[in-house]
């Protein structure tokens, strides 16, 4: 079945990876990815994110469940599948003598109607690099190469396990810059990462998995709307917490005070600012050290991280938002 513009060219139903010895990585996982789509799978280290994706890309059979990607199973139609993705590995291994342009003309051997090696080595920035041996490059430019190597076959779903890590700060927004090209371009991207900042601003949909599952799944908004918004400011002088309004009649869901500095926390961010503003403005004083803030991806993620393996109130331990 080939998929149109609007279906999900990954789908993934109720996804099992058992390791030999009987080790569950992967315990019943669901999710899809639609076209030019850019999907980030977050997880804490051993989550089961590397395990996943070596389905996706074909590498190992699931135990359990089911894997489409382009309307094919990866494993057992890897020849409808493999030359449309790209992929690049948690872990590249190259001759380390070849240089750059060596190496990339070596794998473009492998790849049905290449694009010209010169091409993607410009895309990554490894242009200057061409004559240099593999051993010589930085771990940062290493992996440059690999996401090079990944984008020859010019695919139409990119597989990427962790491509930033090793890069330094101007390498890893070059990075996101040229997946989002990508993706603006109609490539439909899968990525793994440890940097929640890369999630925030280059995912579409992210998921979260703990421990072989996905504990939630959404927009970067979605999810980090699960975590209360903060209010900080000091106390005016002269003023204690029982001056201020009912915290409760503000949308405030709990409180700390330490000292003279008080922290809110809100699910309600505007209402419980815009009272407390006006309160301050009523009484004539000012709120110093005022701090309004959304929740962060990274408190999101601690928190799922922490909570994950806690069953919800409904029993079931995953959250997904439709979009
Ligand atoms: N070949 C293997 N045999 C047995 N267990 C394995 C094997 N590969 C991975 N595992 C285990 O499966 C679990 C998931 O590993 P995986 O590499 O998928 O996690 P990850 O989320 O990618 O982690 P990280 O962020 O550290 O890269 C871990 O507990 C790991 O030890």
């Amino acid at each position: 079945m080939e998929t149109t513009e609007r279906e999900h060219v990954i789908e993934v139903t109720d996804l099992r990876r058992v390791y030999g010895g009987g080790f569950e990585a992967v315990r019943g996982i669901d999710f899809s990815v639609r076209r030019g789509e850019i999907f980030a799978l977050l997880g804490t280290n051993g989550a089961g994110k590397t395990s996943t994706v070596e389905l996706l890309e074909g590498l190992a059979a699931p135990a359990g469940g089911r894997v489409r990607v382009l309307g094919h199973d990866p494993y057992t139609e890897r020849g409808a599948v493999r030359h449309r993705t790209g992929v690049m590995l948690q872990e590249g291994g190259f001759p380390s003598e070849l240089t750059v342009a060596e190496t990339a003309r070596m794998w473009a051997g492998c790849v049905s109607d290449a694009r010209p090696t010169r091409e993607v080595l410009t895309m990554v920035g490894l242009e200057s690099k061409t004559d240099v041996r593999v051993k010589q490059l930085s771990g940062g430019q290493r992996r440059r190469l690999d996401l090079a190597l990944a984008l020859l076959g010019d695919p139409e779903v990119l597989f990427l396990d962790e491509p930033t890590t090793g890069l330094d700060a101007e390498g890893r927004h070059d990075t996101w810059e040229l997946v989002s090209a990508l993706r603006d371009a109609g490539t439909t991207v899968l990525l793994t990462t440890h940097y929640l900042e890369e999630a925030e601003s280059l995912a579409d949909r992210l998921a979260i998995m703990h421990d072989g599952r996905i504990a939630v799944t959404g927009t970067p908004a979605q999810v980090t709307a699960t975590e209360p918004s903060r209010i900080t400011f000091d106390l005016p002088d002269g003023y204690f917490l029982g001056d201020l309004p009912p915290l409760g009649e503000l949308g405030v869901s709990d409180h700390t005070v330490d000292g003279r500095t008080v922290r809110l926390r809100t699910r309600e961010l505007q209402r419980s600012a815009t009272g407390l503003l006006l309160w301050a403005r009523d009484a004539g004083v000012e709120l110093r050290r005022l701090d309004v803030r959304s929740a962060s991806l990274e408190e999101a993620f601690l928190t799922i991280a922490r909570d994950a393996s806690a069953p919800r109130a409904d029993g079931t331990t995953t959250q997904e938002y439709a979009v």
